[in-house]
């Protein structure tokens, strides 16, 4: 459909003799928020990943802005525009929230082996430019007055923020952001869905989000699929979902649904 940024169709994902993914249809409009939940071991970041082109999937088609991408290499999906963001918090420890931001950028620089090297006013002009552009975005998100602080040195909430906005400045149409409020406390969770929300206006995203925090997922998703041992079980909006017979029998006892 015209209106939907990506489209899964019929995907299929096979590890030997286990089926991840079982004919998993699902599509995400333009310019909206929807969510993927399920159970544990449900297939959620098997399919983020055959959606990056990090697995190609058995059988089954990656439509994205038109154009079926399954089984491209998965360095080809950023420049598309499409960015995530992990499950576990991936920030060079080492770095500056600066230095993490930066790196964002780098796939934009047009810098040979040696300019680096040699200092060159080539590579000094674009390292600039890219510092400048970093700021920028760390003071969109409120952060500009942490650009030069190690990023371990950040609260766990302030770090999810740099790694999104190390994704975002890869210039993403599509955000997928694999449990954004894993390990964030009830304040940091609020926070996080502005943050998102804010984000999503601000750079024309779309976003799709997993997410196990039923209050989280149900507050931020207009639209939201559930999968259950690879198969897609329901889809809807929060109310539809929350009143599913198939999804309520999925989570009982699940004790990862967290609150
Ligand atoms: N590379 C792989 N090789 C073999 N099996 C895999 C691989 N990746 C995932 N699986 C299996 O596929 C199934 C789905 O896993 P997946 O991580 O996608 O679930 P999930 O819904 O994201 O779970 P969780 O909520 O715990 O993160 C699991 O049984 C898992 O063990």
């Amino acid at each position: 459909m015209q209106n939907n940024i990506l489209s899964c169709e019929h995907i299929t994902m096979e590890f030997g003799g286990l089926v991840a993914l079982n004919d998993v249809s699902l599509s995400v409009a333009k310019s909206s928020i929807t969510g993927l939940i399920g159970p544990n071991g449900a297939g959620k970041t098997t399919m983020f990943n055959v959606i990056t082109c990090n697995l190609k999937p058995t059988t089954g088609s990656i439509i994205f802005e038109g154009n079926n991408i399954a089984g491209f290499k998965p360095y080809k999906i950023v420049p598309l525009g499409m960015a995530r963001t992990f499950q576990n918090i991936r920030l060079f420890e080492n770095l500056t929230v600066l230095e993490n931001i930066m790196i964002g950028f780098a796939h934009k620089t047009k810098y040979g082996l040696f300019d680096p090297i040699l200092k060159t006013p080539r590579f000094l002009k674009q390292e600039k430019e890219i510092k400048d552009k970093a700021l920028e975005l760390l003071e969109k998100i409120n952060l500009k007055e942490k650009a030069h602080l190690k990023a371990t040195g950040l609260s766990y909430g302030e770090q999810r923020k740099v790694e999104i906005a190390r994704a975002l400045a890869t210039s993403p149409k599509l955000l997928l952001l694999d449990e954004p409020a894993a390990g964030m406390n009830p304040n940091e969770k609020i926070a996080l869905m502005y943050f998102i929300k804010e984000i999503k206006d601000t750079f024309n995203l779309t976003v799709f989000l997993i997410e196990h925090d039923m209050k989280f997922v149900m507050g931020i998703c207009q639209k939201i699929y559930v999968l259950d041992y690879g198969a897609k079980i329901a889809e809807g909006t929060p109310e539809e979902i929350q009143k599913d017979p198939k999804v309520i029998i999925a989570y009982l006892g699940e004790a990862n649904v967290k609150n």
